[in-house]
């Protein structure tokens, strides 16, 4: 898949909510009964980072929950990115992008949300047909003032601003022309988790969706 046809499938998922739940999950168990709150509450669009033993299989689990569309984060190697793919992720998300990260997602014909922090970066990406790209860590970066910054030279490219992002910054980012969403694991915190209370979470997308939309 050439880095043009990713971007169009990348910008639409990313146009689907305003919010990319960033989920970092160490039970497989979990993943079914938090996929459904997340799509329930009206967030489709799935991170799951591969920072957990179990993640593979979480990936693989929430694959078959009707309504939604599961990804791939934390993609550091292009085994990362053949074991995504095998799992059933159907996008792929990395903090930055290496010219290994990028050519395993075109063989593996996995769409690719890959992370630029510079103009360089993100013109680096550009120059290869990625329109779509992550902006982090946005926080850290500069924000929203930094990444607005960003859009009068390079107009071309839209954002999901990713790292540091919560409720209450969102709007910030969602407001400038070029972001289209945002990522943030603030829809599933830890302690709801352990819990297993999906109704919090469930609650947390649907306040995401109705104060962001
Ligand atoms: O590893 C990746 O591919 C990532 O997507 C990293 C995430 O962007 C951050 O972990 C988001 O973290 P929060 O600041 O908690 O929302």
């Amino acid at each position: 898949m050439t880095p043009e046809k990713m971007s169009d499938a990348t910008e639409a998922l990313c146009r689907k909510a305003p919010v990319i739940p960033v989920l970092i999950v160490e039970k497989a168990s979990d993943a079914k009964p938090l996929a459904e709150a997340l799509i329930a509450g009206g967030l489709p669009c799935l991170e799951v980072t591969l920072r957990t033993e179990a993640a593979l299989e979480v990936i693989a689990e929430m694959a078959q929950v009707a309504g939604g569309h599961v990804g791939a984060g934390t993609l550091l190697t292009p085994q990362d990115v053949e074991n995504a793919k095998k799992s059933g992720a159907t996008f792929g998300v990395s903090p930055g992008a290496t010219d290994r990260i990028l050519d395993a997602a075109e063989a593996n014909d996995l769409p690719l949300l890959p992370g630029a922090a510079t103009a360089t970066e993100a013109m680096q990406l550009l120059e290869k047909g990625y329109r779509i790209q992550k902006f982090f860590p946005a926080e850290a970066n500069g924000g929203a003032p930094a990444l607005k910054a960003l859009a009068s030279p390079l107009p071309q490219i839209s954002f999901c601003p990713t790292g540091g992002v919560s409720l209450a910054n969102a709007p910030d980012y969602l407001g400038l022309s070029n972001t289209l969403c945002v990522g943030g694991s603030w829809v599933a915190p830890t302690k709801a988790f352990e819990a297993k209370d999906w109704k919090t979470i469930e609650n947390l997308a649907r306040e995401a969706v109705t104060r962001l939309s």
